[in-house]
């Protein structure tokens, strides 16, 4: 029997910076929505752990979230049990879309159910959260307001099904100097009530991200993107997390598409519509 787990990139919808914490960590305060792009995970009985992966992610294959998540589980619960994972990666690296926790909850569902040790999701949360902070949110998946330094989950309305693009930039920012380069100015919280009373509509998308001015800084090419995305007339347009990855909603899927076909071939381009959960599980 094998098992196959599909797990879903996030961007956040608005991203406010609190304030600096004494552990060298930033405060968020973040609308997350998942998207539809995955990564995939394949389950299959082996003699010990068996990660294939593609070349590059990490310097070592042991740093790979994947592994790590996959250790710490095993060693744990299941500590006389071997298991192949052979993960497909087709969200962007480094982009600000939370791959790598993506495949860190998709490692952690699919071992949990693979190996019939059928941990309540609160378990599987400390796992999660030894590993990073947006892994819980990963384990679940749809709209959420994140708090603390992302792991901190409130449920919110689920949003209407929204066509949207994501733009990648031929550059990588770390998520590390992103935040080392970031000054506070201005209001502290941007309006985010309209997602949690559940408001949103193709009319009334607001979006914004408070660690735009400091990856502008780092990448001086990122507001010409912006600029690329924002030509195609989108309903909203703003980049995740600590970018680089830029996303655009449209408002309807003939003009997400038409905006498509503008792009492809000139830029790394994935459509996109917003899901209610993040991963999707079958097996055979
Ligand atoms: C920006 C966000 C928003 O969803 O998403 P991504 O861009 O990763 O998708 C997250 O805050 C990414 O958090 P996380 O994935 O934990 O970041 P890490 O790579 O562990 O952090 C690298 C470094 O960035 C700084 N950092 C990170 C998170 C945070 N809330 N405040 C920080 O100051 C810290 O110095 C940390 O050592
Ligand atoms: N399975 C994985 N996929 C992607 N990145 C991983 C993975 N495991 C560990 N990483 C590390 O996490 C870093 C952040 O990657 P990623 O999650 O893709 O971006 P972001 O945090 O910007 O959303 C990568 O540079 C890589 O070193």
């Amino acid at each position: 029997m094998t098992l196959r787990i599909s797990s879903a990139a996030k961007i956040n919808l608005v991203l406010s910076v609190l304030g600096k914490r004494r552990d060298d960590y930033h405060e968020l305060r973040t609308i997350l929505q998942s998207v539809s792009l995955y990564d995939t995970l394949e389950f299959a009985r082996a003699e010990r752990l068996e990660i294939d992966a593609p070349a590059g992610i990490t310097e070592q294959p042991e740093q790979n979230l994947v592994y790590r998540a996959a250790e710490i589980f095993l060693q744990k619960y299941a500590p006389a049990q071997g298991v192949k994972i052979t993960l497909t990666k087709k969200i962007p690296l480094a982009a600000g879309l939370a791959g790598g926790s993506a495949d860190c909850a998709g490692a952690l569902l699919g071992l949990n159910k693979f190996l019939a040790v059928n941990l309540p999701l609160a378990e599987l949360d400390k796992i999660a959260n030894q590993l990073g902070s947006d892994i819980a949110y990963c384990l679940r998946g749809g709209a959420y307001l994140a708090l603390g330094r992302g792991e901190m989950l409130r449920k919110i309305p689920e949003l209407p099904r929204l066509y949207g693009l994501i733009l990648k930039p031929p550059f990588a920012l770390s998520t590390a100097e992103v935040y080392r380069a970031y000054r506070p100015a201005g209001v502290k919280i941007f309006a985010d009530d309209a997602y949690i009373e559940g408001k949103i509509s193709p009319e009334n998308l607001p979006t914004h991200n408070a660690l735009w001015p400091a990856a502008g800084a780092l990448q001086p090419e990122l507001p010409a993107y912006r600029q690329i995305l924002k030509a195609t007339n989108p309903i909203a347009c703003s980049m995740s997390g600590s970018g680089a990855a830029l996303f655009a909603f449209y408002n309807d899927k003939i003009t997400r598409d038409k905006a498509a076909v503008s792009l492809y071939g000139r830029y790394e381009i994935y459509p996109i519509e917003t899901i209610n959960s993040a991963q999707t599980i079958s097996e055979n």
